[in-house]
């Protein structure tokens, strides 16, 4: 038996680290940079107004007001884009848009709402601060500084930072194409109706879904019989287009398990993790290629593609923190757990208002088949393996999914 700890990082150390690739920003949503992303150009990259008005000197408007207004001659229209700006001559205004460049010898704009709107005169009634409305060049960042760091996780802003500077390809860690396997004589899919003894298949379709959230590429092999032969016939095939295969079912101890029985000896490495569920658990290589075998029950599925594949997974593309946000939270019902094992007991985390900590109830109990509760949970209440009982109202940790 070995520990949860052990297993993650024998499966991170056979993911390895992912390739780097160049992709279009378009593509690279979610996933971490492999570069330094120098800003070419400052942000802005030149003086421009930030509001819709009048380009003035500060001292041509000094002393305007409601009552008092200050009267300037208009000379000509800036929008955004335009690129031939004229110099604004003392003692007049052009009317600027926002995001339109700063004609020379103009410190200040004066909003529309502040004038009488004028095209060919206009009336200011409110003086103006040097720099008012105005953006100055590379305020945000400077050309020739790092925009964004290698191992920044590429969201919606980092990838607007990214085009702003003027990228359309960044160099990251490519997600990869997995091959998801469920195992079972049992399995049936939709719409063939069930008969006596069989089940619908759901593992590949939960994993599926999983992985696809971390980017990976997935394809799937929904239902393969509990038979060496028919195994191998359907996953040798198939190696050469993946980097990663993974397996449900066919790992603990009865008389047909497949997986087990195919890749003993063979390359994968089968073993007993101290955890509830997920306990019977395989990783190893496969002509070459990374095979993590996970346990048929579907609750014991997702809880080690939680503790196993998806921080080894994300460790592969490059995140610094491969974790799922910890808190701490108060428990609404006494728990236990087999001494030595860690448990992950799904629940249910919410957080009433003006409370520190958050409540959390369990969601079913420890038993790995079951699913409906597992849909109905939003955390997993992790219970280490030196605790046998957590009594209602005590504090424990849940990982937010
Ligand atoms: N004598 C022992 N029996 C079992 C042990 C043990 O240590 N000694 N461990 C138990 C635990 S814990 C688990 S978990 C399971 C793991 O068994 P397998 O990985 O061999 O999985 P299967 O037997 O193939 O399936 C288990 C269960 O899950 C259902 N299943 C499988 N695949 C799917 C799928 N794709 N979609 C939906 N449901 C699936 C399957 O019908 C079984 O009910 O072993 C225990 N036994
Ligand atoms: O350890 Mo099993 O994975 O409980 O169902």
């Amino acid at each position: 038996m070995i520990s949860v700890d052990e297993h993650r990082a024998q499966v991170t150390e056979l993911l390895g680290r992912r390739p780097a690739v160049s992709k279009p920003v378009t593509e690279c949503a979610g996933l971490v940079l492999a570069e330094d992303v120098a800003a070419t150009v400052s942000l802005p990259p030149f003086d421009n107004s930030a509001m819709d008005g009048y380009a003035v000197r500060s001292a041509d408007v000094a002393g305007a007001s409601e009552d008092a207004p200050v009267e300037l001659a208009v000379g000509t229209d800036i929008p955004a884009g335009r690129v031939d700006v004229p110099a604004l001559p003392p003692g007049t205004a052009h009317r600027i848009m926002t995001g339109a460049p700063m004609p020379e010898g103009a410190d200040t704009v004066v909003m529309v709402e502040r004038t009488d709107g004028g095209t060919t005169r206009v009336r200011v009634h409110a003086e103006s601060a040097p720099g008012t409305h105005v953006r100055r060049t590379g305020e945000d960042v400077t050309a020739g500084t790092v925009a964004l760091s290698a191992g920044t996780v590429c969201g919606p802003a980092q990838l607007g930072l990214a085009s702003a500077v003027g990228r359309d390809t960044l160099a990251v860690y490519v997600p990869p194409r997995v091959l998801v396997v469920s195992t079972g004589t049992e399995l049936v899919l939709p719409p063939e109706p069930l008969t006596h003894g069989r089940i619908y298949e759901s593992n590949s379709v939960m994993l599926g879904a999983a992985l696809r959230a971390l980017g990976c590429e997935v394809s799937t092999v929904r239902s393969v019989a509990d038979d060496i032969d028919s195994f191998r016939a359907a996953i040798e095939p198939r190696l050469a287009d993946v980097d990663l295969v993974v397996t449900s079912g066919g790992v603990s101890a009865g008389a047909y398990e497949v997986v087990k029985d195919t890749l003993t000896g063979a390359g994968v490495t089968f073993t007993k993790v101290a955890m509830q569920p997920g306990g019977p658990q395989g990783s190893g290589t496969w002509d070459g290629v990374p095979v993590v075998t996970l346990p048929g029950n579907p609750v014991s599925v997702l809880v080690s593609f939680e503790a196993f594949l998806r921080p080894a997974i994300l460790t592969s593309l490059g995140h610094a923190d491969p974790e799922r946000t910890r808190m701490r939270a108060r428990l609404l019902e006494t728990l236990t757990s087999p001494p030595g094992k860690r448990q992950f007991r799904r629940g249910f985390y919410s957080h009433p208002d003006g409370d520190v900590t958050g409540v959390v109830g369990p969601r079913g109990g420890p038993a790995s088949h079951l699913l409906a509760a597992l849909s109905q949970a939003n955390c997993l209440i992790v219970l280490d393996e030196d605790t046998t009982e957590v009594a209602a109202d005590s504090e424990v940790d849940v990982l937010l999914l």
